[in-house]
């Protein structure tokens, strides 16, 4: 078989360093055992996956069979493929006995190792594609369109509960009648029905969206649906789709759920975890697996990617929970009393040495210590490390005696630790110890669902605490987000949206209201992007006399809208009618604005 050059696999932190260049590259997340890595895509050829030598996806675990399955990648898309496999794959908890098409968030199961699919998004095939991968890439011109004019979009999945069910043929009737010519719907696999509504905002109660949902859980009682609407469940077709799939997963069967169904909210002691990425969403599933042994675990990632909160997790959800989980910032430890603040010094053991002094080790007696930085730590302290985790007793500087401690550890690095090991720069027995397990979190930019997703909760709990009225970001705001890199990842976003709640005196975060950085450039920004109004514009970069035609174009909306709106004392479907606009398409863009009616009228709501 002719294979194109697979990539060996990588336990880096992903997206790290020397591969950023990359991070738009497909991979496969593989959580074998205790621990994960990262298997590189090649953009075409054939991926053999199994226990087999010869396999380019060599996995090790006795439940894969040596020649488990195929991954075919061609410029149409990637297709899974069993090939008689002893203990099965499956695709998002499905068998696989046919060949299935590939989605990035697709959950595979090779036996008992889990893998989750990430590839980048690819042009639109030339000939004959996959009905997937061409309704993917509509889906992508449609989210650029509602992006870019401010329109609505919604995207349905309606999951079957299995292949050939009842349900397949009626959907598809259903479609055949229903289906506006501007919408367009089909098969992602074999078991989930992607339909897509440009124009529908996905509001409960929506004209015409409420009867097509009845219509085709009417026409599928055992079927689950998750619905999810741009910008605000994500910005990409990719992330549309695995919000609603995961919102789907939700569903009991005959109904629907919405996109928030599908976040889990993890509450671990007094700190919240989001998680809606697949692959996150497998991670903590290891890690609560990870928390129940003594092993210690490895937290590899960029800064700010949560390494601590993972880390506080497998404490957590331990057995030692109840005893003290103690982080050790291993780079911010003063250089020269690195040792004497890890496992404490006798009183007279140096200069300044006034009192006996417990260590952070032994502070964590019972619980878990968490290393965060480890590689950087000096060699003398990495040599006694070892020897008190390997000896579970530490002797205090000063001191002859030595101390048992009960201790679990679990350590963190952005480093690539095999690398710093390599070029003699940290003990390779110490780098076995520790990795027992290791666990790659991904980059933000490579979870791209949680975006909005943080990005609204941060600013909830900035405003809270700020005891300032809730805040929405607008959708220029919210595709801004989507297409910045975020170097700082997770806390780059949480310190962003505590400084909106701090600084932006409206309810409504706008992209002029961004960092320079953030502020999306060029054509390709959507029309919301509407950039401060001129006076401000100059205020902030005086070189600029031009405001680009989409910011003008928006502004000119904003003000039509404004003035039927105040004209129709506040009644929206009149307002819409007196500028010509869809009533959907108005009550979107009202609520993307932020716009309320100037007018004195008392009473009801609006609309
Ligand atoms: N999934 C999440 N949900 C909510 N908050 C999160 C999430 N991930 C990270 N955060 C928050 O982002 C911030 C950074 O996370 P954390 O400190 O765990 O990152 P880190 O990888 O340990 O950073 P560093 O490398 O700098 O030590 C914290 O305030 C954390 O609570």
């Amino acid at each position: 078989m002719a294979h194109s050059q697979p990539s060996a696999r990588d336990t880096r932190p992903l997206g790290s360093a020397p591969e950023s260049s990359d991070s738009g590259a497909s991979y496969l997340l593989v959580l074998e055992g205790d621990s994960t890595s990262r298997f590189a895509l090649p953009a075409e050829g054939v991926v053999l996956v199994g226990r087999d030598e010869q396999a380019d996806l060599c996995l090790r675990d006795d439940s894969v069979s040596r020649r488990h399955a195929r991954l075919v990648l061609t410029e149409e898309g990637a297709r899974l493929v069993d090939l008689g496999s002893h203990n099965g794959t499956t695709l998002n908890g499905r068998p696989v006995d046919t060949a299935q098409p590939l989605l990035s968030g697709d959950v595979v199961s090779f036996g008992a190792v889990v893998a989750v699919v990430r590839t980048r998004a690819r042009a639109a095939p030339a000939h004959a594609p996959l009905q997937a991968e061409r309704l993917m890439a509509r889906l992508r011109e449609e989210a650029e369109r509602a992006l870019r004019y401010g329109r609505p979009l919604t995207a349905l999945v309606l999951a079957l509960p299995q292949q050939g069910c009842v349900g397949h043929e009626a959907a598809e009737a259903l479609l055949a009648a229903e289906a506006g010519p501007a919408e367009a719907a089909g098969w992602l696999d074999s078991s989930h029905l992607l339909w897509m509504m440009p124009e529908v905002s996905g509001e409960p109660g929506e004209d015409g969206l409420g009867e097509r949902v009845g219509a085709l859980l009417a026409a599928c009682p055992q079927g689950r649906l998750g619905i999810a609407t741009c910008p605000s469940d994500g910005c990409d077709a990719e992330s549309l789709v695995a919000a609603a799939r995961a919102a789907a997963r939700t569903a009991v069967s005959g109904a629907w759920a919405p996109a928030a169904e599908g976040i889990t909210r993890l509450t671990l002691a007094d700190r919240t975890v989001l998680v809606a990425d697949p692959a996150m969403a497998q991670l903590f599933t290891l890690l609560r697996r990870l928390a129940a042994s003594e092993l210690p675990v490895l937290v590899c990632g960029e800064t700010g990617v949560g390494k601590e909160n993972a880390a506080f997790a497998v404490h957590h959800w331990s057995p030692r929970s109840d005893k003290p989980f103690i982080a050790i910032n291993c780079a911010a430890l003063p250089e020269g009393l690195v040792e004497s603040e890890l496992f404490g010094h006798e009183r007279g053991a140096f200069t300044g040495a006034n009192t006996t002094r417990v260590g952070l080790l032994e502070s964590a007696q019972g619980g878990t210590v968490f290393l965060d930085e480890v590689g950087e730590l000096p060699p003398s302290a990495q040599a006694k490390l070892l020897r008190a985790l390997e000896v579970r007793r530490i002797t205090r500087v000063g001191d002859v005696r030595e101390r048992p401690i009960d201790l679990r550890v679990v350590a963190a690095t952005h480093r690539d630790l095999e690398a710093e090991v390599a070029a003699g720069r940290f003990r390779e027995d110490l780098y076995f110890r520790l990795g027992a397990a290791t666990v790659l979190l991904p980059p933000l930019r490579e979870r791209p669902r949680e975006v909005p997703l943080l990005a609204r909760d941060f600013l909830a709990r900035a405003c809270q605490s700020l005891g300032r009225e809730e805040m929405e970001l607008s959708a220029g705001t919210l595709y801004a987000l989507s297409r910045h890199a975020w170097p700082g990842n997770v806390r780059e976003l949480r310190n962003l949206m505590d400084y909106a709640a701090a600084a932006v005196p409206e309810n409504v975060v706008e992209p002029h209201h961004l960092p320079s950085r953030l502020q999306p450039r060029g054509a390709s920004a959507p029309a919301q992007d509407l950039g401060p109004p001129p006076a401000v514009a100059e205020r902030v970069s005086p070189q600029k006399t031009r405001v680009p035609l989409a910011q003008e174009i928006r502004d000119l909306e904003r003000r039509r809208m404004q003035e039927a709106l105040d004209e129709a004392e506040g009644v929206q479907t009149r307002a819409a009618a007196m500028i010509g606009m869809p009533i959907r398409t108005f009550s979107f863009k009202l609520k993307q604005l932020g716009l309320q009616p100037r007018t004195s009228r008392k009473g009801p709501p609006i609309g």
